[in-house]
């Protein structure tokens, strides 16, 4: 799996669609690399995905043809698998909570990201044990605590909500994917923070396993990468 050799490929623009994709594209400052993320035969065909692959069938098929004119038939869409265990828990709560979640407008100062966090923790400890962290909307709200503490400079709380997110992505983001490459790495950061120096190595070498294939070795993120590691693994042989 590599660099899919774009110069074959006269423009990412005739790139069609897939649910699940065989490459993704990736940003290098203003720059777009696409690479495989997994085997492709000779002849076969490209894809990426057009829209976020986290939401149920019937959402990211509105959204392709609202958006593409055209009505996806790929295998996740024609067998809609782990679109039940993306809504489980009670209706009324979730659709509570993906209301509060596509309200959010990204946050300009600290008094606004408290009020986000503060109207997540609300939601959160009314819906106890109503909503599965893999309910997808108990999820971005997850994501959205996360970074509302990452913010404020709360960093354990942070890297509470972070580590629920991790099952749920490695369930709906499974080989080779950008976000859950992303998502292990921040986890990763918050773990180092706190010290947790074994944990964070993991974590990151997780992350690190992922993001070679769909970011590249020489991608800006990845020396990044790079460098936490080392101070965790200087920080362990200081311990
Ligand atoms: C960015 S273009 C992709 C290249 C286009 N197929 C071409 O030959 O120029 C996007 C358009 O391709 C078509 N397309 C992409 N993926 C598709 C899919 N999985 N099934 C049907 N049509 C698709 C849709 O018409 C969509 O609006």
């Amino acid at each position: 799996m590599q660099d899919v050799g774009v110069g074959l490929y006269p423009s990412m623009s005739l790139l069609n669609h897939s649910c699940d994709p065989n490459c993704v594209i990736v940003f290098e400052g203003y720059q777009l690399l696409l690479h495989s993320v997994r085997e492709i035969h000779i002849g076969e065909e490209l894809t990426i995905s057009y829209v976020e692959t986290l939401v149920p069938t019937r959402e990211r098929q509105k959204q392709l043809v609202r958006q593409y004119c055209f009505e996806c038939d790929c295998l996740l869409c024609q067998n809609q698998e782990k679109d039940a265990e993306k809504l489980a828990g009670e209706e009324l709560a979730w659709k509570e909570v993906k209301d509060a979640v596509n309200e959010v407008r990204y946050p300009k100062s600290k008094e606004e990201w408290k009020h986000v966090l503060a109207r997540c923790q609300n939601l959160m400890s009314s819906h106890e044990g109503h909503l599965p962290d893999t309910n997808i909307y108990q999820l971005k709200m997850l994501d959205c605590a996360m970074d509302a503490c990452i913010n404020l400079e709360s960093w354990e709380e942070a890297l509470h909500y972070g580590s629920r997110t991790l099952e749920p992505y490695r369930r709906y983001y499974p080989g080779f994917h950008p976000l859950r490459a992303v998502q292990l790495m921040r986890v990763g950061k918050l773990q180092y923070s706190q010290g947790m120096f074994p944990q964070a190595l993991e974590t990151l070498k997780q992350a690190y396993n992922i993001m070679k294939v769909t970011h590249g070795t020489d991608h800006s993120q990845m020396k990044v990468l790079m460098e936490i590691k080392e101070e965790c693994e200087a920080m362990m042989r200081l311990q």
